[in-house]
């Protein structure tokens, strides 16, 4: 696929299926976004890959930040919180790592180049016939998911990227108009 057709092509696909991306699928992915734009080269992310029983590890913290948020949840949703990760057989946590107090490089910076990084990693993953998709919800912001997956203090989760092989037919891509966003001044 070359690069054009790509950034004008990508899809997300949250229907996912095994196997999870092969080694040398996954290093592809990481080199894309270690490419990430990046001020001041301070490659601010870091990533948790995330398989196997480790997707019940991750469904466990789901399922104890629902029950923190609402300790009368019934046990069903408790249930569904817990096989949320199984939707995909690998997901990858992308964790920003901010350095604070730099007048250069201020925290969104950071921020917005971990989430270039993120973006990378999905059009490595739709490049070689996997199917990808970022997700986010009340489990990426929740700060007892984010202990339980040992973020450290300066550190804020910004999604994860749920892998596999697509499991269905992408849809259709949404109709849109470069010149509906772009002012000119010349
Ligand atoms: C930061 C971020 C968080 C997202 N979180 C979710 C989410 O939790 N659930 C969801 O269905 N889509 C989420 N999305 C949107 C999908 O990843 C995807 O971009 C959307 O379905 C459009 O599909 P497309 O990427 O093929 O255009 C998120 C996107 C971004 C950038």
């Amino acid at each position: 696929m070359d690069a054009m057709t790509l950034l004008h092509e990508r899809r997300s696909m949250g229907k996912l299926a095994g196997p999870a991306p092969s080694a040398e699928q996954l290093d592809a992915i990481y080199r894309a976004a270690l490419r990430a734009p990046d001020h001041k080269e301070m490659t601010p992310y870091r990533f948790i890959e995330i398989s196997g029983e480790g997707l019940d590890r991750l469904g466990e913290l789901f399922a104890r930040s629902d029950y923190q948020a609402n300790p009368h949840i019934d046990d069903g949703s408790l249930d569904a919180a817990r096989k949320k990760p199984r939707r995909a057989p690998m997901i990858i946590a992308v964790i920003a790592r901010i350095t604070p107090d730099l007048p250069k490089v201020p925290p969104v910076e950071q921020i917005i180049s971990a989430g270039c990084a993120a973006h990378a990693m999905l059009y490595a993953a739709f490049a070689q016939g996997l199917g990808a998709m970022w997700r986010t919800g009340t489990y990426a912001h929740d700060r007892t998911v984010w202990r339980g997956l040992g973020l450290g203090e300066q550190e804020e989760l910004i999604g994860y990227l749920y892998l596999g092989q697509p499991g269905g037919r992408y849809p259709d891509a949404p109709a849109r108009n470069p010149a509906d966003f772009v002012e000119r001044w010349s």
